[in-house]
This record gives C-alpha cells, sequence and structure tokens, in this order.
C-alpha cells in the first residue's frame, strides 16, 4: 500500500483552496504553508481545486521537482486553465515540439540578439514616461508599469506598435490574467467565462497579422528574425511540417502572459523599495548618476546600451533580492506522469506537486537573517547561493527564458526613473498586498516632476 505525504485534503472538490486563498490574498500564502511544514514536515499533501496535490518545500525537494525530467513531470495545466492560455503554449507541450518552440523563443530571447534592443527599450521606456508625466504630477506606478511592460513586449518581442492595436490586447490581456485567478464558473459575465471570450478576440485580433507577416515572410520582406511570431513561423517540424496558426496564437500568448505582469510586479516592487529606503535609493542613484555622466561626457549615443546596461550591478543586486523576499512568481506546478516517490512518501500518477519559492528564499541556513534587505548578498564576493536555493525564475529544464529581457527592461526603467525624475510616495506607509500576485495595495502612486539637472 502507498505511503501518502501526511496532510488534509480538505472538503471534496474545493479542498483547501478557499483557505488558501484566503491567506494568499493576506500576503499570508507563506504562513498557510508554514504552518503546515511545522504540522506534517516538508513535505505534505493538500487540494487545490480538485486535484490532490503534494506541497513540497526545501533545496532537495526544488531540485526533485524542478531538476526532474519532463518524463516524469510535465508542466500541463489543469484543462480550466489550458482553456483560458491556449493548448499548444509552450507549458503544455513536450519532447521534440516544446525543444522545437524553446529553440525559436530563445533565438530572441539570448543576450546576443537582445543587445540590439537596449536602445529600442531606452526609447520605448523614456516616451512612456514623459507621456505619463506630461498629463499629471501623480502616477499610478502599478498600472503604469503593467502598461509599460506590455507594450513593450508587443513592440520588440513581436513588432506591434500600432497603439490601438497594443490598447486593445492589452485590454483583453487584463481580462485574461483575472479569469486565471478566478473560480472556473461558466456563466454569462462570470470572470471565468468574460476570460474565455477575451482569449477568443486575441485570437481573431492576431490571426490577420500573423497571415501578413507569413505572407511578407515568403516574398522576403521579412526576415525570420524580426520578432517572435515570424520566429515561430519560420519553424519546420521533424517531417519539415510548419507549425499550425494556433500553435503561432498560443505561444504569442503565453509569451506576453508570461512576460507582462512579472515584470510589471517586480519593476512596482523596487520602486516601492526604493522610495522608501533612502539608503538603498541613494546609492542606486549613485550607480545610475555615474553612467549618465560617463554617456554624457562620451557623447556618443544618446541611449543606453549593452555595456551599460552591464555596468547597473548594484541595482541589479536590489532587484534580485526584491525577489528574494516577495517572489514575483509564488510557486511553481507540475503534473506527477508517472508514480514517483520523495523523501520516503509516494506520490501517485497524476497527482500534482507544487513548489514555493518562498521556502528556500526565507531559510536561514542559506540566506543568514533572512528578514533582513541585503542587496550583497548576489555579490561576487558573498557566499555563493547553492544550486535551486533562489528559485524566482525557477530551474531546471523549463527555468525562464525570458530573465534577460526582464533584466534589461528592469534596469533601463529604473535608470530613467532615478536619473531623470524625483519622486515620493503618496502613502509612506503602504504595503503589499497579494490579491493573486504581490503588488503595492494601493497602485503605489508617486508624485513625479522632472530633476533639474545640476
Ligand atoms: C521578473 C520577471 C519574470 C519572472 C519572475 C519570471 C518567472 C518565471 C518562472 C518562475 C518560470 C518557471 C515556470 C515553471 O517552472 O513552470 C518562468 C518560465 C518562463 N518564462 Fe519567465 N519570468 C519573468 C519574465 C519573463 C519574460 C520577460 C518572458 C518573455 C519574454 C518570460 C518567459 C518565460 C517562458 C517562455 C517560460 C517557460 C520556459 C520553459 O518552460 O522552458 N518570462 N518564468
Amino acid at each position: 500500500s502507498k505511503n501518502l505525504p501526511k496532510g488534509s485534503l480538505g472538503f471534496p472538490l474545493i479542498g483547501e483552496t478557499i483557505s488558501f486563498l484566503r491567506a494568499h490574498k493576506k500576503e499570508q500564502g507563506a504562513e498557510w504553508i508554514n504552518e503546515r511544514v511545522a504540522k506534517y514536515g516538508p513535505i505534505f499533501k493538500t487540494s487545490v481545486m480538485g486535484t490532490p496535490t503534494v506541497i513540497i518545500v526545501g533545496v532537495a525537494g526544488n531540485k526533485f521537482v524542478l531538476g526532474s525530467s519532463d518524463v516524469v513531470f510535465a508542466t500541463n495545466r489543469p484543462k480550466r486553465i489550458s482553456a483560458l492560455q491556449g493548448k499548444y503554449n509552450i507549458f503544455e507541450l513536450s519532447g521534440s515540439r516544446y525543444r522545437l518552440v524553446k529553440r525559436a523563443m530563445l533565438s530572441f530571447l539570448q543576450p546576443e540578439s537582445l543587445q540590439n534592443y537596449v536602445k529600442r527599450m531606452d526609447e520605448l521606456v523614456t516616451t512612456s514616461l514623459l507621456k505619463e508625466i506630461k498629463q499629471k504630477d501623480t502616477i499610478k506606478i502599478v498600472n503604469f508599469m503593467q502598461k509599460l511592460t506590455f507594450s513593450v513586449a508587443c513592440d520588440i518581442l513581436f513588432d506591434i506598435k500600432d497603439e490601438a492595436t497594443k490598447e486593445a490586447f492589452f485590454g483583453d490581456f487584463r481580462i485574461l490574467f483575472k479569469a486565471l485567478g478566478s473560480f472556473p464558473i461558466k456563466f454569462p459575465g462570470s470572470a471565468y467565462s468574460r476570460g474565455l471570450e477575451a482569449r477568443a478576440r486575441i485570437s481573431n485580433r492576431l490571426l490577420p497579422i500573423l497571415r501578413k507577416r507569413k505572407e511578407e515572410l515568403s516574398t522576403g520582406v521579412l526576415s525570420s528574425t524580426n520578432d517572435v511570431v515570424s520566429c515561430l513561423l519560420a519553424l519546420k517540424g521533424e517531417n519539415e511540417e510548419s507549425i499550425s496558426e494556433a500553435e503561432v496564437v498560443d505561444n504569442f500568448s503565453i509569451l506576453l502572459i508570461a512576460s507582462h505582469d512579472t515584470t510589471a510586479i517586480l519593476l512596482s516592487l523596487v520602486v516601492w523599495k526604493l522610495s522608501r529606503d533612502k539608503q538603498i535609493y541613494t546609492k542606486v542613484l549613485q550607480e545610475q548618476m555615474d553612467i549618465l555622466r560617463d554617456r554624457e561626457a562620451a557623447t556618443i549615443e544618446e541611449n543606453l546600451t549593452w555595456v551599460d546596461i552591464q555596468k547597473m550591478k548594484y541595482t541589479w543586486q536590489v532587484a534580485q533580492e526584491m525577489m528574494r523576499m516577495i517572489p514575483p512568481v509564488f510557486g511553481t506546478f507540475r503534473k506527477a506522469l508517472e508514480d514517483t516517490n520523495f523523501g520516503g512518501y509516494d506520490i501517485p500518477k497524476g497527482w500534482q506537486v507544487f513548489t514555493v519559492a518562498h521556502g528556500t528564499h526565507m531559510e536561514k541556513d542559506i540566506f543568514s537573517s533572512p528578514m533582513e534587505f541585503d542587496p550583497s548578498r548576489f555579490d561576487k564576493s558573498s557566499k555563493p547561493i547553492p544550486p535551486y536555493a533562489y528559485i524566482p525564475f525557477g530551474a531546471g529544464l523549463h527555468s525562464c527564458i525570458g530573465n534577460e529581457f526582464a533584466r534589461i527592461e528592469t534596469l533601463t526603467t529604473i535608470h530613467k526613473l532615478v536619473t531623470k525624475f524625483e519622486w515620493s510616495p503618496v502613502y509612506p506607509d503602504e504595503t503589499i498586498t497579494r490579491k493573486a500576485v504581490p503588488y503595492p495595495s494601493m497602485g503605489l502612486p508617486i508624485k513625479i516632476k522632472p530633476r533639474i539637472q545640476t
């Protein structure tokens, strides 16, 4: 007989979902997990939306879940999620199909290619900021960052530059996000149904763009490296077959989903931190002002370059430390494709496993004084962090392929914000809440004005 992990599967179907979501909303998701770790140990069972789930906390557990091959664990999401995200998106693929789509995405997202987009990133960030403060002297950072990261992804990843098209996509993706965090009940007007409708609109809006690209690719007007949609369209499978339109639509959608809120959260959290920690702010400002001064002295190129990004070491350490204490992605699901076991417990085929980023990020044997905000942990001279201990971007086969993109975007935006503007928080006591994902509770309004150059 099986030795299942301890824990409670809760009420049938709804399981412990409600109690978890309630804790999560109050930014007590980590406490909810800790309570159960204290009671049952670092491996325990629960039930999420009707699926039995084993939650595993710790470095060895992270390695077991994230480091396993996709023969043991799949990234497939339950039907209620894949209905919204598309059944051919990269998380639903495995084997050669997965590798094919990932290669196309990586050909665009690897640092060697992204270097060429720093200038464009800078232009987009600068125009958005200037446009926003032209209209008002108080801006809501959360909303601003959501619009910015979406606009940057549309422009750079997909070469979609038309404002009206971007805005229409943006509206529908926000509806889709709400649906992903809602109960999957279908009735007119429910968040879930609205999500399904938004998904259909996204697809209908992308198809004509995609067909035009296809034509331009075939006539040679467009190169297959122009953008990620073109990279995907140029793909050939094992038998030289092209990838279907549905596959392109689904992977376009998943890249916008994966890149948009995650980066907006990171940027909002960094601005939140900088606007209430004078010491950290001063060090970031100094690093960024030095870079600005060097640029102005050299007067070669108006925009930031790849070399400048590499100099922003301390600023990136601040972002890394922010993601240690408040990881934008709370944890990661996998589905067991076969019976397996860990730490003496059996995990039956079909069950879900879940790793929690917080678990290891707050372990005092890995990060001394874990409650202290200390960017120097990520300094080269500090004690190295063991593999699978720091996982804001995941780990193993499915680790984030957009981390460089997120880094360039974050650093460019912070550079502009601190060197070109002066700002202060409207609510100095504003806290972080987590409805589904961690954001400042009031949307982080700041008073902002152009910096007077001295
Ligand atoms: C701060 C920003 C970001 C965070 C915190 C983040 C976090 C993550 C995490 C935790 C995973 C692993 C998921 C898993 O194991 O199931 C992941 C995977 C992924 N991310 Fe990101 N991400 C960020 C930005 C981006 C961006 C900007 C893009 C695209 C441009 C992107 C595209 C992807 C893709 C395609 C995967 C799946 C990789 C695979 O399955 O092989 N992410 N991300």
